[in-house]
């Protein structure tokens, strides 16, 4: 599966964990309120919010380098907040002190607790439908939101786009059925992703479309890398009961122009994987600005 769905998973199951374990937190605030002997780290220390299952938590996906970083520093503060009101609490108990505006304050401070949550749930599920729930692969969305920025700067230099299609898929389905065709396409998808490098993507970009933006020197390293692809994924085997399933896929390459809109690039590649599908299929179609198309496939 996509390392970054995986990635966006495991935070959503980390986050719902961590916050049941807060929780059970306040229940072991009571039990310390009614036996006063107990000494509980992740209630009465000064860094009380680093010892509770949540901030420990919370401490280890402050370590990674993350682009939603500026969610979880909120949650950070607001998670401090609560722990600091816990501890105004207890003083106030402890020193026999007038004590409603404590609890007023622990319960505005667990409320705004809870919202930047909420809110940082709510960014994860709405970055998760991205993402496609079959394969894992970054959706259409997602490469139009990066394009710009993948085609600028010294990022810009070199980039290729692959649109390939699967040959015949419909007759997948129709032989072997609809849960054997979407195994084919979960195969097809860590098949390209395992024999890219770290900075190409892979995009699910329609049913049995696929995209992948690749890095390359020349039309020459571009076609090498994307024949390469396609011998490798002719040779995966699927294997459906008593059968065994092989694909092969047309491709559409072309070279990406410095500040060139995704969708001329798009449509030159689109044109180019016709052209490969009425050839015969099973092949590479390198196409030019000019729209000229060469058969690079060997
Ligand atoms: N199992 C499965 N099939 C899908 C999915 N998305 C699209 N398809 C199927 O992909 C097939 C595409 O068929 P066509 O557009 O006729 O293309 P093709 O059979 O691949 O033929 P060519 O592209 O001309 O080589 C259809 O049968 C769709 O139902 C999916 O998520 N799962």
């Amino acid at each position: 599966m996509n390392r970054k769905f995986n990635e966006i998973d495991s935070t959503l199951r980390g986050l719902n964990h961590s916050t049941d374990a807060h929780f059970k937190w306040l229940v072991t605030i009571l039990r310390f309120v009614s036996s006063r002997d107990i000494e509980l780290a992740e209630i009465t220390q000064e860094d009380a919010h680093d010892h509770c299952e949540f901030g420990q938590w919370l401490n280890v996906q402050l370590q990674q380098e993350r682009e939603d970083r500026h969610f979880l520093l909120d949650i950070n503060i607001k998670h401090n907040r609560v722990h600091q009101a816990c501890r105004q609490i207890l003083n106030t108990i402890e020193n026999d002190e007038g004590r409603s505006g404590a609890f007023d304050a622990f319960e505005a401070a667990l409320l705004e607790f809870t919202e930047s949550i909420s809110l940082y749930k709510q960014h994860l599920l709405q970055l998760r439908t991205s993402y496609d729930a079959l394969t894992g692969l970054p959706l259409r969305r997602i490469l139009d939101e990066s394009f710009d920025r993948l085609n600028e700067g010294a990022d810009g230099a070199g980039l290729y786009l692959l649109l390939l299609d699967i040959d015949h898929f419909k007759k997948v389905n129709d032989n072997y059925g609809h849960l054997t065709g979407d195994a084919v396409l979960r195969s097809l998808a860590l098949n390209l992703e395992d024999n890219v490098r770290r900075s190409e993507s892979v995009y699910r970009y329609g049913g049995e479309e696929f995209i992948i933006l690749l890095r390359a020197e020349s039309d020459r390293e571009a076609t090498a890398a994307a024949e390469r692809l396609r011998h490798i994924i002719a040779a995966v085997e699927t294997v459906s009961g008593e059968h065994v399933i092989r694909i092969t896929f047309t491709s559409g390459l072309t070279r990406v122009h410095r500040g060139e809109p995704l969708r001329e690039v798009l449509e030159r590649a689109d044109m180019a994987l016709y052209r490969g599908k009425h050839g015969g299929r099973n092949c590479t179609i390198l196409i030019g600005k000019n729209l000229d198309c060469i058969n690079v496939s060997h």
